[in-house]
C-alpha cells in the first residue's frame, strides 16, 4: 500500500522533467542576425500586374521591374559564414603590402648611402614616379628630403626611416575622415533611413568583389546590410552578388531579367533596405567605359531616383591599383558626373604602386576609405594611413 502511494507521484515527475526539457530543446532558438540566422526580413518586389499595386511614391520612369531578393532561407543558416574580425584582418593584410608595395625599401636604401649624389637624388625621384605617387606630390617630397637630410646630418638607419616615415605620412594625409557612413541617417523627410552606398567604377576593377567584401566587413561589424545589383548588363554580375550575399546571410534585391532598368534596381534595394530597418545598403551598379556619355548618364540617374527614397550617404569609386594614369583618368570623369565620397583601391597586393593612394586623394580630394589586398573574400580592409607608410617601409 506503501508503495502505491510514492509511485503514482514519482511517474508523474518523471513525465513532467521529461516535458521540460523536450520543450527546451526544441525550442526554436534565437541566432544572431548575419551570423548564423536567418536575415532581415526584407520585402520580395514583385512586379505589379497592370493596373494593378500601388506605384511608389517617387518611383523610377519606366515602372518598376521584375525583382526578386535574395534571402537565406532558414534551413541554409548553418552555412552563413562569421566573416573575420576587422582587427585581425588588418594584421594579415599588412603584411601582404609590405611584400608587395615596398617603394619605401628602394627609398631607404638609397636614403642609407654615405654619400647622396645627384644621381643618387634622381634615383629617389624615379622611385618615386615609378610608384605612380604623381609629379607634384613626388617634387615635394623630394625638396622636403633634401633639406632634411642635409638638416639631419646623418645617414644613421633609424633617423632616416623615422624621417621618410614622417614625409610620407604626410603625403597620404591622416587628417582625412575616412569612416564609412554605415548607421542610418535623418532624411529631408525627419524619418530615419539606412546609410545608402553606391559603388561605381570601370569593369573589371573589383567592384562587384568590393560589394560583396565590403558586406562581409560590415556584417563582422554587427551591421544589418542589403545589398542591390543593379549591374545589370553582365549577365554573372548579379548571380555573383547573390553568392557573397548568400554566404554572410546578407539579402540581396536583383532583377529577375537581365537588362533591367538599373536606376529601378537601386531605388528597389534602398526601398527594401529602409523598410527591413537595414543599417546600410550597397548598391553595385554596372562598369561603365568612361567614354560611354550614355551609360555615364545612366550613372547620373542611378543617383537621383535611389536618392528619392533614402539620401545618399556615399558614393565609393572602385580603381585598380595597378592601372595608374589611367585611373586616373577614369576617376576624373566618374567625379564629374557623381560627387564621390570615397575611393576603394583594390589589387594593392599584386602593385608596386602603392603612391596612386597619394595620387589619386589629390586628385579628387576625396579619401581613400578601403583597400583591397587579395581576392580572398576577407582581403579588404579600412584604409589606415600609418599601418600603410609602415607597411612601405616594413
Ligand atoms: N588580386 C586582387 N584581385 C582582386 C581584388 N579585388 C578584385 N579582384 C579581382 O578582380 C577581378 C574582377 O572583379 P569584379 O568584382 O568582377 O570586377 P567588376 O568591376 O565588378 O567587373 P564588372 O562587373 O565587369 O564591371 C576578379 O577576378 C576579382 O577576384 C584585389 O584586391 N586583389
Amino acid at each position: 500500500m506503501t508503495d502505491q502511494t510514492w509511485f503514482l507521484p514519482a511517474v508523474l515527475g518523471v513525465v513532467l522533467v521529461l516535458l521540460v526539457v523536450g520543450v527546451v530543446l526544441l525550442a526554436p532558438r534565437r541566432r544572431r542576425r548575419g551570423q548564423a540566422g536567418a536575415p532581415p526580413h526584407v520585402p520580395t518586389a514583385q512586379a505589379p500586374e497592370s493596373g494593378v499595386g500601388e506605384e511608389p511614391e517617387g518611383a523610377p520612369e519606366g515602372g518598376r521591374p521584375g525583382l526578386v531578393d535574395v534571402p537565406l532561407p532558414e534551413t541554409a543558416a548553418p552555412s552563413v559564414e562569421g566573416p573575420e574580425p576587422v582587427a585581425s584582418r588588418l594584421v594579415r593584410l599588412r603584411d601582404r603590402l609590405a611584400r608587395s608595395g615596398s617603394f619605401g625599401q628602394a627609398l631607404l636604401g638609397v636614403l642609407a648611402r654615405d654619400h647622396i649624389g645627384e644621381g643618387d637624388w634622381e634615383e629617389l625621384e624615379d622611385t618615386l614616379l615609378a610608384a605612380d605617387l604623381g609629379v607634384g606630390p613626388t617634387t615635394e617630397l623630394m625638396e622636403s628630403l633634401r633639406t632634411r637630410v642635409r638638416v639631419l646630418g646623418t645617414r644613421d638607419a633609424d633617423s632616416v626611416r623615422a624621417l621618410l616615415r614622417e614625409l610620407l605620412l604626410a603625403q597620404v594625409d591622416p587628417a582625412m575622415d575616412r569612416a564609412l557612413a554605415d548607421s542610418p541617417s535623418l532624411g529631408a523627410d525627419d524619418e530615419l533611413h539606412p546609410a545608402t552606398v553606391l559603388v561605381v567604377g570601370v569593369n573589371g576593377t573589383g567592384k562587384t568583389t568590393t560589394v560583396g567584401k565590403l558586406a562581409r566587413l560590415l556584417v563582422a561589424s554587427d551591421r544589418d546590410v542589403v545589398l542591390g545589383a543593379a549591374d545589370t548588363f553582365r549577365a554573372a554580375a548579379a548571380d555573383q552578388l547573390a553568392t557573397w550575399g548568400s554566404r554572410v546571410g546578407v539579402p540581396v534585391i536583383r532583377a529577375d531579367r537581365y537588362g533591367a532598368d538599373p536606376a529601378s534596381v537601386a531605388f528597389e534595394a534602398v526601398r527594401a533596405a529602409d523598410e527591413a530597418g537595414a543599417d546600410v545598403v550597397i548598391v553595385d551598379t554596372a562598369g561603365r567605359l568612361q567614354n560611354k556619355a550614355g551609360l555615364m548618364d545612366e550613372l547620373g540617374k542611378i543617383a537621383r531616383v535611389a536618392s528619392r527614397r533614402a539620401p545618399i550617404a556615399e558614393t565609393l569609386l572602385v580603381l585598380d591599383a595597378t592601372t595608374g594614369q589611367n585611373g586616373l583618368r577614369q576617376a576624373r570623369v566618374f567625379a564629374e558626373v557623381v560627387p564621390l565620397t570615397g575611393i576603394v583601391l583594390t589589387k594593392l597586393d599584386g602593385s608596386a604602386k602603392g603612391g596612386i593612394v597619394v595620387a589619386v586623394q589629390r586628385e579628387l580630394g576625396v579619401p581613400v576609405k578601403f583597400v583591397g589586398l587579395g581576392e580572398g573574400p576577407d582581403d579588404l580592409a579600412p584604409f589606415e594611413p600609418d599601418a600603410f607608410v609602415d607597411a612601405l617601409l616594413a
